[in-house]
């Protein structure tokens, strides 16, 4: 006892100074921040520009200090050559520079996740060091070195790397976010997490085996180990809620990054709200492959050669728009391959040279060229020729494209023959409907193929490019006279410098740009994808720089994968590598045993999946007849409630359910005024609410201490995946209330 609480109270003084050099860095950069702010508004632009850009820099600077605030430490190694090496949330050294904490990402940081005791990778004694606010309250050792080692330690090292501190961060109620697993990342995790950042990297895995938490520290680690080259293209990470994003939101700023834009497929394209539902079938259909080549099409029908000519009298002489004209005009404006809008440019000065010539034949001898000029801007505004020649190529936007396309049949059946008459009906909507998540990736491959005529945009972007190219120069030439390289990059200061429009981070930009392309992307519950939605994307990353995560057996969207290669090699080619992760850190042995049968009796494609954890009445199972399905549902989420309730406010339950079902739980909670919140889709408050009602789908990726679900065959007759997902979302208890039959599977064999 004597010994552990020595232990205790010199890690508490470890402890002590590494937070005293936290506090005092947090007071130095306030300090410096309060004179860069006294200096007052006097001095030249650039001076006043300078000044804020260090405002600016200080403010990051003391909100990432703030942000690491929990669990600054939480690692020791003990090497064989001697020394000791902390391992925390950031970097930290002493006045003198010397090492006092290791960044988690750091090189020097990595033998902590991934020693053992048959590669030690130097390692004599790997501790967790457990702490509370600012209080040491345990430490938990592991000895890797051989020589130091018994039998029973040997059998145990083989298993979960610090497994104390990694139960008691699994057993903890859930808060409606998910937190940073810094602390206890697993070997196979922690090699997934720092591969190299070239490439498409799959991550494979069964509920719970923390894809999510992977594909969030990944992003941390490669901005910190490739910030140079992505810091300026940035990092997007793409969720398929945005429940899902805000349910994550918190875990990148507590990692100390705050410069990844997140968005949903739906959001893909900046200014497009994209608000309407449609069908299942629907929205597959729009999802295929082809429906690349039936955007084309439809492009190019909008590049038409008029079956009549058409005459046009101009002051008393004629002009015809001859459709041979237009035919020759459109086959050389097509030649150039540019995008649809920029390519008209083209052709209509070319049938405008072609109508100068007529009308100029019709006047007889030379012409001065700037008689000439007059004449082809006389045509060009004439209305008639300008009807005729939009008729042959219409300027058009994406949206105009493509609502056309739904809502008028004969113009989807010349651009999709592909499609049977059937599927063509399903597309069919009204032009004023709102767009669908599933038209997004449409509207895009339309804006590309329609292009913007930006000649006057680029012209400005020019003129953008060299002011910044002297704003960047100048903002390096300060960060060599500041040395505070390591938090602040020039393109940083860069944008701070500008002295035109608000300082936009590179995060901020790239969100606000449809054609931006980013330095990484990562993709969660990816297999729901469609292969409309992975052209959209991998326009966003050239490089093909991706960590791709997710479960093709939790797959619920129609036009979703079950296999990876299936999905993958069309987009991708070969060229991507696949990375499996096997233990399941969220529910109980029973449940995800129970679960795996379930899924598999529905013939999913189940990965093989070890539980970390097992825990009593993980699984209680309520048969009730049909009447009293509700109300036994409504009772079961209330006792629950009240069961996980702790004192810090943690605890969350959900009932899972289909949308109708729900609407009947929720009518016996509220007669009975007990507060719940009925669908994900509103406010981020609603998931910090203890009692939530939620479809699978709405459900999909996120965690609840207890799940009621109610009557799984019912879940399962709508998708097995849906019944997969419901299951699997419990940290402590499933609690199912059911009338109908249970789904095959669900007992084990004798
Ligand atoms: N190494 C770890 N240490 C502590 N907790 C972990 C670890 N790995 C995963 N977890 C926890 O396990 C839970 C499941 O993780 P996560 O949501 O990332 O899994 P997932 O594979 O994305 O699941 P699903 O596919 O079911 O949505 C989370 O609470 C996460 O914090």
């Amino acid at each position: 006892m004597a010994g552990i609480e020595s232990e205790l109270a010199a890690e508490q003084q470890t402890v002590d100074r590494l937070y005293g050099r936290l506090d005092d860095l947090r007071a130095q950069t306030r300090a410096r921040l309060a004179h860069v702010r006294r200096s007052g508004p006097s001095g030249s632009p650039q001076n006043r520009s300078e000044r804020d850009a260090f405002a600016t820099l200080y403010e990051d600077r003391v909100a990432q200090l703030e942000a690491v605030e929990e669990r600054l430490v939480f690692g020791r190694l003990d090497l064989d050559d001697g020394n000791r090496r902390y391992v925390g949330r950031i970097g930290l050294t002493d006045e003198d520079q010397s090492p006092l904490l290791t960044d988690w990402r750091a090189p020097a940081a990595q033998a902590f996740y991934r020693a053992t005791a048959a590669h030690p990778d130097g390692v004599v004694r790997r501790r967790h060091v457990v702490t509370r606010g600012r209080t040491v309250t345990g430490v938990e050792d592991e000895v890797l070195d051989l020589d130091l080692l018994s039998d029973a330690d040997d059998a145990r090292l083989t298993g979960l790397s610090g497994e104390g501190a990694l139960l008691a961060g699994l057993a903890a109620g859930r808060t409606g976010r998910m937190g940073d697993i810094v602390a206890t990342i697993q070997a196979e995790q922690d090699t997934i997490i720092r591969d190299e950042l070239g490439g498409a990297l799959v991550v494979q895995g069964g509920p719970g085996t923390g894809k999510t938490a992977v594909a969030l520290h990944r992003a941390a680690y490669l901005l910190y180990a490739h910030r140079r080259q992505l810091e300026r293209s940035g990092v997007l990470l793409v969720g398929p809620s945005r429940t899902f994003l805000r349910y994550i939101d918190q875990v990148l700023p507590s990692l100390g990054e705050t410069g990844v834009v997140t968005t949903t497929v739906a959001e893909l394209v900046p200014g497009l709200a994209a608000t309407g539902s449609e069908p299942e079938q629907v929205a597959e259909v729009k999802g295929r492959a082809v429906m690349a080549a039936v955007v084309a099409r439809a492009v190019r029908d909008r590049q038409r050669v008029p079956a009549e000519p058409v005459t046009v009298r101009i002051d008393g002489r004629t002009v015809v728009v001859r459709p041979q004209d237009v035919a020759s005009a459109i086959a050389r404006a097509r030649r150039n391959h540019r995008p649809h809008n920029l390519a008209r440019v083209g052709f209509v000065r070319d049938m405008l040279g072609r109508l100068a010539e007529q009308y100029v034949a019709q006047l007889g001898g030379d012409i001065p060229p700037d008689e000439r000029g007059e004449i082809l801007e006389e045509l060009r505004t004439t209305r008639e020729i300008r009807v005729a020649l939009n008729l042959a190529w219409m300027p058009l936007t994406p949206e105009k494209l493509l609502a056309d396309l739904w809502a008028k049949p004969w113009r989807l059946e010349s651009a999709a023959p592909q499609l049977s008459p059937a599927d063509r009906a399903l597309l069919a909507r009204d032009p004023d409907a709102p767009w669908t998540p599933a038209d997004v990736p449409l509207l895009d491959e339309a804006a590309e193929l329609l292009g913007e005529d930006d000649q006057a945009a680029r012209a400005q972007a020019r003129a953008a490019a060299e002011r910044r190219a002297s704003e960047l120069e100048y903002a390096r030439q300060v960060l060599q006279s500041t040395g505070s390289g390591a938090l602040v990059s020039a393109e940083m200061l860069a944008d701070r410098f500008a002295s035109t429009g608000p300082a936009l981070t590179t995060a901020e930009r790239a969100a606000a740009d449809r054609t931006w392309t980013y330095g990484h992307v990562v993709v969660d519950e990816a297999q729901e994808l469609s292969a409309m939605a992975w052209r959209a994307l991998l326009r966003r990353v050239p490089t093909r720089s991706l960590t791709i995560v997710g479960d093709v057996a939790q797959t619920t969207a129609v036009a979703g994968a079950r296999d990876w290669a299936r999905m993958l090699d069309p987009v991708l080619r070969s060229s991507w590598r696949l990375a499996e992760l096997t233990v399941n850190y969220r529910t109980p042995a029973l449940v995800a045993e129970t679960a795996r049968r379930v899924a598999a009796a529905a013939r999913l494609p189940v990965s093989p999946l070890t539980s970390a954890r097992d825990v009593p009445d993980a699984l209680l199972v309520d048969r009730v007849s049909a009447d009293g399905l509700a109300v036994a549902a409504a009772r079961h989420a209330e006792k629950s409630v009240s069961e996980v309730a702790d004192a810090t406010g943690a605890g969350r339950v959900a009932v899972v359910a289909t949308p109708a079902t729900l609407a009947r739980v929720d009518e016996v909670l509220r007669d009975a005024g007990t507060a719940a919140v009925l669908g994900s889709g509103a406010s981020s408050a609603d998931l910090d609410a203890p009692l939530v009602l939620l479809t699978p789908r709405e459900a999909k990726g996120l965690e609840f201490d207890v799940v009621v679900l109610v009557e799984p065959a019912e879940v399962l007759a709508a998708s097995a995946g849906d019944l997969y997902v419901a299951m699997t979302r419990p940290t402590r208890t499933l609690r199912v209330v059911h009338a109908a039959d249970l789904p095959t599977g669900w007992d084990a064999p004798a």
